[in-house]
């Protein structure tokens, strides 16, 4: 079997990012029997199995840890002593943290110095091939499993190779949170849809194609952005009143603010846990 096309992966935590990345994968015909989810939680594993087809163990073992990839997707609580068990079973896998805030400089330590490691943050919409994953690693990942990583990444969306570490809390702010914004202001469209007088289930409709149409519109034009706006706005229309009372509220202090309290929190969980 092809390396490069279909690597063996063994994901540590089976939990929301990790299905997400396999449902990704699936989708995009990835041999599932090559990927094994290690979860200590074995109710999971039934469900896991039939879904994704996907191998499951319950415990760390060299036979599921003969792998070219391996995933860590625990929550960065869990990922010392994750780490930490780890570490005797490495040989030359290569890494990949999804972990939120969690340095490659306390993440190597806890993996007894192990410098075959790349820090990561994908989204959850790599479940529709639709995710965006921010990518640093380390000097010691050679080329060829830098393009293993890609080549993985890319199957379930674009993938944004960072020169700068710390730069991973800003993506994390930004695309690696940013779908629970978004959901959050289909939410409130769809609130305001329902007060003016909607049924629900429009108003969700018309949110969600309005969220979808304008982001496909963003993503395949070269116009700027702010004159695709510009394109919506009628002069003395109603455009304009919606916008003028968004920026009355100070939309883009509200958007900076919340990402710099994710980006911050990011900075505390690397800070705290990493002291560890
Ligand atoms: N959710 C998201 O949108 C994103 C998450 N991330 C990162 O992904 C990581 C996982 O997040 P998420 O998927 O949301 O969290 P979840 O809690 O959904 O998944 C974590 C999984 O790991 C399991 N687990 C706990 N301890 C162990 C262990 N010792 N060995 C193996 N598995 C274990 C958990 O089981 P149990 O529930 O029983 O504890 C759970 O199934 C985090 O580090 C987060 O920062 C990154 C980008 C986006
Ligand atoms: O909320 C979190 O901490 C994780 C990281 C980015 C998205 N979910």
């Amino acid at each position: 079997m092809n390396t490069l096309a279909s690597p063996r992966i063994a994901f540590i935590g089976g939990g929301n990012m990790a299905q997400a990345l396999m449902t990704g994968l699936q989708q995009r015909a990835f041999p599932m029997q090559q990927i094994t989810v290690i979860d200590p939680d074995t109710g999971k594993h039934a469900q896991l199995q039939s879904a994704l087809g996907v191998r499951t163990s319950q415990a760390l073992s060299a036979e599921v840890l003969d792998a070219e990839i391996i995933v860590l997707a625990v929550k960065p609580q869990q990922l010392k002593l994750v780490a930490e068990s780890l570490a005797p079973y490495l040989q030359s896998q290569l890494i990949i943290s999804v972990a939120a805030g969690i340095r490659t400089s306390d993440l190597s330590r806890w993996l007894n110095d192990y410098k075959t490691l790349i820090r990561t943050m994908p989204n959850t919409p790599a479940q529709i091939q639709a995710g965006v994953t921010g990518v640093f690693a380390l000097p010691g990942v050679s080329e060829v499993q830098r393009q293993l990583t890609d080549h993985v990444l890319q199957a379930v969306g674009d993938v944004v190779w960072l020169t700068e570490e710390t730069q991973l809390d800003a993506v994390t702010a930004i695309s690696g949170s940013g779908p629970a914004y978004v959901f959050l202001l289909i939410e409130a469209l769809t609130d305001a849809g329902v007060a003016l007088g909607l049924d629900k289930s429009q108003a969700l409709q018309l949110s969600i194609a309005t969220f979808k149409g304008a982001s496909l519109l963003a993503a395949a034009s070269s116009t700027p952005v702010a004159t695709l706006r510009e394109q919506v706005t009628s002069k003395g229309g109603t455009t304009e009143q919606g916008l003028l009372s968004l920026n009355q509220h100070h939309i883009h202090a509200i958007m900076q603010h919340a990402a710099q309290q994710a980006a911050n929190r990011a900075k505390t969980l690397g800070d705290e846990l990493g002291g560890q």
